[in-house]
């Protein structure tokens, strides 16, 4: 399977549960970013998902679907990867392990060639994946690093993912994960809105992430991300 999203420096992630307005699909298909990702926590459905896929699935960028429940797994022609996460940081096993037990109990087949594993280290817990999941958002570098070893070298995750989805995060602590990663892809992503957020983010993880600001502050501010980054 071709594995080029290791090279991705730039995704944005679409909301199916959020609206777009006409022409925004392709302002940001043509902003630079490397990929989309269609995820969310709450109110994702195979309904909203399929929507956006078909807003979406004609302009060639790599799309991919990151699901937050089995029914989200969708394996569509026009999907080019799943990437499937698991959180290090809740004591809830249904977020480690649960729900992927559930995912192969029910499905009838899964095509692996394009499941990637994800590492979540969810670091704000206002947010909605940090409510549901219960991750204790309370940690230092050091808890930081020992999770990213965790996930990197013994389980061999191949992406790491810092996760503060909706502030932006403390880059000491994305130093410490990226210091402590050997192996996998470093995402970062959580309330970046400028360039210079992108850039410091950028320099230290190998993917950033944008997200909400597309939706609220516009494709100006996620061309900007682009360019910080490439
Ligand atoms: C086994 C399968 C196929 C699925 C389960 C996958 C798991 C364990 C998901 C846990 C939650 C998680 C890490 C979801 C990833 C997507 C994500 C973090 C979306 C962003 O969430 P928020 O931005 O907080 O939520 P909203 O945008 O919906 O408010
Ligand atoms: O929405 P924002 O805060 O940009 O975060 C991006 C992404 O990491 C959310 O899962
Ligand atoms: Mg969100």
């Amino acid at each position: 399977m071709h594995a080029n999203w290791k090279t991705w420096a730039h995704v944005t992630k679409l909301d199916p549960d959020k609206h777009l307005p006409p022409g925004a699909v392709e302002e940001i298909v043509t902003s630079g970013t490397d990929a989309l990702m269609l995820s969310g926590t709450l109110n994702v459905t195979q309904e909203n998902l399929r929507e956006l896929l078909d807003m979406v699935s004609a302009y060639g960028l790599p799309l991919v679907v990151e699901p937050a429940s089995p029914d989200c797994a969708i394996f569509d022609g026009e999907v080019d990867h799943l990437f499937v996460p698991s959180v290090m940081n809740t004591s809830d096993a249904r977020w480690i392990i649960g729900k992927h037990y559930a995912w192969l109990r029910n499905s009838g087949s899964i095509n692996w060639d394009i499941v990637v594993p994800e590492a979540y280290i969810v670091l704000n817990p206002a947010s909605a994946v940090g409510r549901v999941t219960g991750a204790d958002c309370t940690l230092a570098k050091e808890d930081v690093a020992a999770f990213v070893g965790v996930a990197d070298r013994y389980f061999r995750f191949p992406i790491v993912y810092i996760e503060y989805s909706g502030t932006y995060g403390d880059p000491d602590i994305v130093r410490a994960a990226s210091d402590a990663i050997e192996h996998a892809i470093l995402y970062y992503g959580g309330g970046i809105r400028s360039a210079e957020q992108a850039a410091e983010m950028g320099s230290i993880a190998d993917t950033i992430v944008v997200g909400n600001a597309v939706y609220e502050d516009g494709i100006d501010v996620l061309r900007a991300t682009v360019r910080a980054v490439q």
